[in-house]
């Protein structure tokens, strides 16, 4: 598959403190990668460069063939990377279906009955059509993670970035999920999903990249990732005997 994301030698510096050191990875069309890391690891910051609400300090981020390194965070929302946030914060004051169609009329582009059909086939996709009329700020928090997703998903994404999006679920909630994340993807959304919930990574990822301190500690299969010994010592706490 071609490749659809580059990051490149990236490099990001707040003062003196380095949170990206010479990041290089790649996600093809269609892939899903996860990104795991103990807390301060940078993951977040990562995504925001990608995103393009921060600079790098250094380094280029290359989208399909486009450099879009020095692209405004809409820009590269309509040019087909999508978002959702660690913490969902919707329009609360308004419904369900009303903050998905910002998303469809905003990064997709959509306008009148097409905009309204996507947002309504989105909704139906993730179990929220039912509550499309709710105002967003009634949601419970499953529900608020799935209208996190349909607003990305509503912009009409060929990427799309989930960050920490199982936390505070309960199992079953995890597992509902889950389940919505296969189904994006089996659209052929591509997708790079930061997650601490390590099991539900797995369930759908093709590739794991580990970061600490910044870099890129090992990327590869999951299972190979996980059975590191460094990934093991700085991620889980396990040190060799
Ligand atoms: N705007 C900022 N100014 C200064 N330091 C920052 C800023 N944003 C992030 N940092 C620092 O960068 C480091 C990486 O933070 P980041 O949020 O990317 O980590 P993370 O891996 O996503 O962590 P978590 O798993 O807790 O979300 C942290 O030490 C954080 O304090």
């Amino acid at each position: 598959m071609p490749t659809i994301l580059t990051v490149e030698q990236v490099c990001k510096q707040f003062g003196s403190v380095i949170v990206a050191d010479d990041i290089n990875l790649t996600v093809a069309e269609g892939e899903a990668v996860g990104i795991i890391g103990p807390n301060g690891a940078g993951k977040t910051t990562l995504f925001n460069m990608i995103a393009g609400s921060i600079q790098p300090t250094s380094g280029r981020i290359i989208f399909g063939y486009r450099n879009i390194t020095k692209l405004r965070p809409p820009d590269r929302c309509r040019a087909g990377i999508g978002r959702s946030h660690q913490i969902p914060r919707p329009f609360s004051g308004i419904s369900v279906y009303e903050n998905t169609l910002v998303g469809a009329t905003f990064g997709g582009g959509r306008e009148g009955v097409d905009a309204k059909r996507r947002c309504i086939d989105i909704l139906d996709r993730l179990g929220l059509l039912a509550k499309a009329n709710q105002l967003a700020g009634s949601l419970g928090l499953l529900d608020r993670k799935r209208l996190e997703l349909a607003r990305a998903l509503a912009t009409e994404p060929r990427l799309l970035l989930l960050d920490e999006i199982a936390g505070g679920l309960t199992d079953e909630e995890v597992h509902q999920l889950i389940r919505i994340v296969t189904a994006i993807r089996a659209t052929g959304v591509a997708i790079l999903w930061i997650e601490h919930i390590v099991h539900a990574l797995i369930s759908v990822v093709d590739r794991l990249i580990a970061m600490h301190v910044g870099r890129l500690l090992a990327e590869g299969a999951p299972a190979a990732v996980m059975a590191n010994a460094e990934v093991q010592e700085v991620y889980l706490g396990i040190e060799e005997p």
